[in-house]
């Protein structure tokens, strides 16, 4: 059983996947860490993250137990910017491809279904997922969540510039040539502007209910 959630940055994906893995006992994979371990790795090596050789190179060098994988430094801003300008390298895709599918066909300690997040999952790494959600909001409302979290994180951060690298993103994310963010043409699109997170779990269960008989364990 494979949930993929699609979504642009900040939309709340990453809460609402890790809330879904949990209520039906799934294991979650986060597949922009991938991108974002591949954009440290080139940062580190001294490259630069558009050089496709270099991505490429790093790409191929990472597997599901690189410890990099686990690092917080790739939750900074910085991460999330080489990430996107590495992901748009068709060879990186090509490479971390088989991490992820592997992932969805053989969840880790024996779940009997993944939830997998990221930008590509229901049109690219797993088509056939039987439950595909595309979780959106505006670019406004997800500037300003994320925001407010890396206030929380203790993190100083200037509004018009969190908006401003957003829009970069967005742009990257969805005008690149291969596989580019757009929800699957059979996901559920679900705008969470204006929903909080409660919320939009609650239309995420009825929406895999409606797809595959599945209930959360209570
Ligand atoms: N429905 C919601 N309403 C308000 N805040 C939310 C909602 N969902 C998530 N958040 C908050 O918004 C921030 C971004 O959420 P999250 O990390 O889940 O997004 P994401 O789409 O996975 O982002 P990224 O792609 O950058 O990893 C977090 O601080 C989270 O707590
Ligand atoms: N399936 C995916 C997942 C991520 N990316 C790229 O990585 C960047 C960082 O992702 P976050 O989810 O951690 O924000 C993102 O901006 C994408 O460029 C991707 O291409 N495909």
């Amino acid at each position: 059983m494979v949930v993929a959630i699609d979504g642009p940055a900040a939309s709340g994906k990453g809460t609402l996947s890790q809330r879904i893995a949990d209520a039906f006992g799934f294991a979650h994979l986060d597949t922009g860490v991938l991108y974002r371990a591949v954009g440290v790795s080139v940062l580190r090596a001294g490259g630069d993250p558009a050089d496709n050789a270099a991505a490429a190179r790093a790409a191929y060098e990472l597997h599901p137990e690189h410890p990099i994988l686990q690092e917080v430094a790739l939750r900074t801003d910085e991460a999330a910017q080489a990430a996107s300008k590495v992901a748009a390298v068709p060879e990186v895709r090509a490479a971390l491809l088989d991490f992820q599918r592997r992932f969805a066909s053989h969840p880790p300690g024996g779940a009997p279904g993944a939830v997998l997040d990221g930008r590509d999952i229901g049109t690219v790494v797993c088509p056939d997922a039987q439950a595909k959600l595309f979780v959106t909001a505006s670019v406004e409302v997800r500037a300003e969540r994320r925001l407010r979290e890396l206030q929380r994180r203790g993190i100083p951060a200037i509004s018009s510039d969190v908006l401003e690298d957003m829009k970069a993103r967005d742009a990257r994310d969805s005008q690149r040539a291969v596989a580019p963010l757009r929800p699957a043409v059979d996901a559920f699109v679900l705008d969470t502007s204006a929903l909080d997170a409660d919320q939009v779990f609650s239309m995420a269960v009825a929406h895999i209910g409606s797809k595959t008989g599945l209930k959360p364990a209570a």
